[in-house]
C-alpha cells in the first residue's frame, strides 16, 4: 500500500530521468517544487506535484511534512568503513607535531589499520562496520560505495570484501564494493614491491572475481605508494575481470594519476587536494566524475580539493566522506556539504547536486538513486523544520535530519 507525503514545504532535487550527472554552471541550480506531495509505492517514488495538484488516492500511511524538506538520501560514493579499531593514537601525534606521512613512514597509517584488521575476526568486522553503516544511514546516506584496502594479505582483503558482501545482503541500502588491495605496500614487500603488485595481480584479483565480491578496482596512486606505472598494471588486469577502476589520485602531489584515470575511463578519480591546470584540462570531455573529500582536508588540515576551479571550468564534481580511520573518522555526508559550503565555496546547490545526482553517478547509480525521479528508488529524507534549504549547510554541526526512508520504508 502507498505511502503519502504531505505538505512539503520545499521538494528539492527533482530531475528528469535521463539525467545523469549536473556540470559546471548546471551545478548552481536545484530543482524544487514549493508547497508539494510525493506518493511512495512499491519501494518506488511513483509521482509527486503541487498540494493543489493532489488528487484522491488509497494510501496507508499519511506522513505530513508540514514546515519540512523532503530531498533525495545522499549518496556516499568513496567509504572505507569496514576497518577494525581506530587510529586515535596518531590523532594525538599529529596533534603534536606529526604529518601523515611522517606517521605512515614510521609503520603507522594504513599499514597500523592493517595489522588490527588482520587480527580481527570476520564476525567481529562485520559488528564494527555494521554499527558505522547504523550511524550513516540514520544521518541520510541511502547509498554507500566500500572499499577493501586494509587487509593487504589475499585472506584480510577477502574477509573486508566478504563483509562488505554480508553488509549488502542484511541492508537495504545499496552497497557497492571497491577492490583496494593496492592501498599500501605491506612491509615485506619493502624491497620487492613488484612482488606485491603481483600477489594483487596473480592471486587477489582471480579469488575476488570467482567469488563475485567487487565492481570496482582502486588503487592508491600517489608518491610513497602506488606509482603510476603500478596503478597501470593494476588497473589493466583488473579491467580484464570487468571491475571498473575508481582510483585515488592527487591527494599529496600531481603525478599524473588523473592522466591514467581518464585513459582507461575511470567512473571517478577522487581527493584532488593538488590540481595543476593540466589536470583540470584532461578530465574534461571525459567520463570520469571528479570526486572531493572535504572531511579529509578537514581532519589532516590538508588543502581542500579547488571546487570553484574544477566547477568554473565547466567541469561535474561530486563530494563524498572517505569514511576511514585515519584521514577521515566521520561518515556524516551533511558536515561534508557544509565544509564543502564553507571551505571549498560551493553554493548550497552545488553542494547539494555535488553529493546526490553526481555522486550517484560516481557508484554508477544514477539511474535508480540520487533525485527525485518518478521511478527511482523511494529513498528520501524529511529534515526537521527548517526555513530554506541553505540552512542544511548553514547550520553545520546540528543533525537536521528528522526521518530517513529507504526502498520507501522509515528507517
Ligand atoms: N589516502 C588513502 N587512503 C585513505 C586513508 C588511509 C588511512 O590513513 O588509513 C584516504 O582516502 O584518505
Ligand atoms: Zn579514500
Amino acid at each position: 500500500m502507498p505511502t503519502l507525503i504531505t505538505n512539503i514545504k520545499e521538494l528539492l532535487q527533482i530531475r528528469d530521468g535521463s539525467l545523469s550527472r549536473v556540470s559546471g554552471t548546471e551545478m548552481k541550480t536545484l530543482p524544487t517544487l514549493k508547497n508539494a506531495f510525493l506518493l511512495i509505492d512499491d519501494g518506488l517514488i511513483k509521482d509527486f506535484g503541487k498540494m493543489e495538484d493532489l488528487y484522491e488516492i488509497q494510501v496507508n500511511e499519511v506522513i505530513n511534512a508540514q514546515g519540512k524538506m523532503v530531498l533525495p538520501t545522499w549518496c556516499d560514493s568513496h567509504t572505507h568503513i569496514v576497518y577494525a579499531g581506530n587510529r586515535e593514537g596518531e590523532f594525538v601525534d599529529r596533534i603534536n607535531g606529526l604529518t601523515y606521512e611522517e606517521i605512515a613512514a614510521k609503520g603507522g597509517g594504513i599499514l597500523n589499520s592493517a595489522k588490527k584488521l588482520q587480527q580481527t575476526s570476520e564476525d567481529d568486522l562485520y559488528k564494527q562496520s555494521a554499527k558505522r553503516l547504523d550511524e550513516v544511514i540514520k544521518l541520510g546516506t541511502g547509498a554507500v560505495e566500500i572499499k577493501s584496502g586494509y587487509g593487504l594479505t589475499t585472506e584480510a582483503e577477502l574477509k573486508i570484501l566478504r563483509v562488505i558482501k554480508k553488509l549488502a545482503d542484511n541492508y537495504p541500502i545499496t552497497i557497492k564494493a571497491t577492490f583496494l588491495g593496492a592501498h599500501a605496500f605491506p612491509s615485506e614487500f619493502n624491497n620487492n614491491k613488484e612482488d606485491y603488485v603481483d600477489l594483487i595481480i596473480n592471486t587477489m584479483l582471480p579469488k575476488i572475481a570467482a567469488e563475485n565480491l567487487a565492481e570496482f578496482i582502486d588503487v592508491f596512486c600517489e608518491k610513497g605508494y602506488f606509482s603510476v606505472a603500478e596503478t597501470e598494471k593494476i588497473i589493466v588486469a583488473a579491467k580484464t575481470y570487468g571491475l571498473i577502476p575508481k582510483i585515488h589520485v592527487n591527494q599529496f602531489n600531481s603525478i599524473g594519476g588523473i592522466q591514467l584515470g581518464v585513459k582507461y575511463n575511470a567512473l571517478s578519480v577522487d581527493h584532488l587536494e593538488v590540481m595543476t591546470t593540466e589536470d583540470i584540462e584532461t578530465l574534461k570531455n571525459s567520463t570520469t566524475m571528479p570526486v572531493a573529500l572535504p572531511s579529509c582536508s578537514y581532519f589532516l588540515g590538508i588543502p581542500y580539493a579547488p571546487a570553484r576551479a574544477i566547477i568554473d571550468s565547466g567541469l561535474p564534481l561530486a563530494i563524498a566522506t572517505d569514511y576511514n580511520p585515519g584521514s577521515t573518522p566521520s561518515g556524516n555526508m551533511n558536515f561534508v556539504i557544509s565544509t564543502a559550503c564553507i571551505k571549498m565555496k560551493m553554493t548550497p546547490e552545488e553542494a547539494i547536486n555535488a553529493a546526490t545526482i553526481n555522486a550517484a553517478y560516481a557508484m554508477n547509480i544514477s539511474d535508480t538513486h540520487g533525485s527525485i525521479t518518478k521511478g527511482k528508488k523511494a529513498n528520501l529524507m524529511i529534515t526537521k523544520e527548517i526555513p530554506s534549504y541553505g540552512f542544511l549547510p548553514y547550520a553545520f554541526g546540528s543533525n537536521l535530519i528528522d526521518t530517513v526512508f529507504i526502498d520507501g520504508k522509515q528507517i
